[in-house]
């Protein structure tokens, strides 16, 4: 579904992404895993046709990036990308005017079971509020690419239950879900696919149970030696 070839990314004399190869199949939930500025952001933005690579390839469903994929990808960046005079409820307007692919039923039920209200304003809201919300109006869309950019960081733990299960109800045979995130404890039991990144480069890429079984370890351990 997500395939690149060789894609490179220089930032001056930087290079947040090097020679980088990956095929990611439809029907996964897939981790970006890796520690601060080993580039799960970069590779996210170029997905999503925000950031042009300096060099490779980068196919959604065989199509380069660009104006025909942007529309059946639903990226979820870490800043807050909602205003701050938009309440709950106009959120989910202007997502629906936005993307025809919005269902509002399932953004009315997620709102409820993330116990925001549709009257809050978005600039009341806490850190993890915020969070809750553009889970709740990212994942209501009905993309086949889903990417979502840390979306644990800062949440207490019962919330990160409820973005969990909301991300396992929303995946299907249809969509892949790519996940970035340092919170690999949490994401281990529904990560199906996986790919760990260090310093620009993938060091190890596949089936999730494939990784386990090959090096006799969990996502997370194996996590804590390649990244000691
Ligand atoms: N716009 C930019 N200008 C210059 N350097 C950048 C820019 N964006 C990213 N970088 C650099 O590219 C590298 C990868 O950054 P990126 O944000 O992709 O990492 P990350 O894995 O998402 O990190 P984090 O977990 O901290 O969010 C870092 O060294 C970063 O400083």
């Amino acid at each position: 579904m997500l395939k690149t070839e060789n894609l490179t990314k220089g930032f001056l004399n930087k290079k947040a992404l090097k020679n980088v190869s990956i095929e990611i199949p439809q029907g996964v939930i897939c981790g970006i895993l890796g520690p601060n500025g080993s580039g799960k952001t970069t590779l996210m933005k170029i997905a999503a046709g925000l950031v042009n690579p300096t060099s490779g390839s980068i196919f959604f469903k065989n199509i380069n990036i660009g104006s025909k994929t942007k529309s059946r990808i639903a990226y979820m960046p870490t800043e807050q990308f909602l205003y701050g005079f938009m309440t709950i409820k106009t959120v989910g307007q202007y997502f629906n005017d936005f993307y025809d692919d919005f269902n509002m039923e399932k953004y009315k039920r997620l709102i409820e079971f993330m116990k925001l209200e549709m009257t809050t304003k978005v600039s009341s809201l806490s850190t993890g509020m915020g969070a809750k919300l553009k889970i709740a109006a990212t994942l209501s869309r009905n993309a086949d690419l889903f990417m979502l950019d840390e979306p644990l960081n800062g949440i207490d733990l019962v919330t990160r239950e409820k973005i969990i299960q909301t991300i396992v109800e929303t995946a299907n045979e249809n969509n892949t879900i790519l996940i970035s995130s340092h919170l690999v404890d949490e994401m281990e039991k529904i990560l199906s696919s996986v790919l760990y990144l260090r310093d620009g480069e993938i060091i190890i890429q596949g089936d999730a149970n494939v990784i386990r079984s090959e090096h006799g370890k969990s996502i997370v351990d194996l996590y804590k030696e390649v990244f000691a």
